[in-house]
């Protein structure tokens, strides 16, 4: 079986996990005055994502993104290059207007991940940040153009990797947003 680029963070088998992972630099692809933007502390809920809005490296089929607060992000270097690709979507990805890399993406709106930004670990230049622990949006990747009649050996060969496919969030992320919505309804004590 020919083997489906899913994202080199993946298929090059991942980088270890250092316990101690406080943040860095994230960097665009820009070969000169590149982005920069500071994460300052850990990531969280890293993950592949197969939709057809989140940033993918050149011929990769899924991203791979996480999340960190928004109050621990700053833009350090040429932030005049960032634009937000669609100011309507529920998170407000910045990216480069240069090299197309997104380079953070905070949730603005009332919303179960308001106050955190969705960022990219592969675009820090430092290693250690936590492998993907999940696969989203799987089925998402067929609306980008993907072969439906591949999805049994695009899911088989996640799972080889580690990545437990789903077609939306992992059921940890959609019970927490909806208990949100059930507290914020008041069906649920908040
Ligand atoms: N099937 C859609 C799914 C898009 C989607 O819902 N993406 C998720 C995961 S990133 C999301 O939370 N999107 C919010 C947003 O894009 O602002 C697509 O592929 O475009
Ligand atoms: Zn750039
Ligand atoms: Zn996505």
């Amino acid at each position: 079986m020919t083997s489906i680029a899913i994202h080199p963070a993946v298929d090059s088998g991942f980088r270890a996990t250092d316990a101690a992972f406080a943040g860095g630099t994230l960097v665009c692809k820009c070969a000169s005055n590149p982005v920069k933007v500071k994460i300052k502390g850990d990531i969280a809920h890293n993950h592949a994502c197969g939709c057809t809005k989140c940033w993918k490296p050149e011929g990769a089929v899924f991203s791979v993104v996480a999340v960190a607060p928004t109050e621990s992000v700053e833009v350090l270097e040429n932030g005049d290059k960032l634009a937000v690709v669609d100011s309507a979507a529920l998170i407000q990805r910045h990216a480069c207007k240069e090299c197309g890399v997104h380079m953070y993406g905070p949730v603005v709106r009332e919303h179960p991940f308001q106050g955190l930004s969705f960022v990219h670990p592969e675009r820090f230049q430092e290693s250690g940040w936590a492998k993907p622990g999940f696969a989203a949006f799987v089925s998402s990747i067929i609306e980008s153009g993907f072969d439906p009649a591949k999805m049994d050996a695009v899911r088989a060969q996640l799972r080889a990797s580690g990545l437990e496919p789903y077609d939306c969030l992992n059921p940890g992320l959609m019970d927490y947003m909806a208990t949100w919505t059930a507290k914020k309804s008041g069906v649920l004590a908040s």
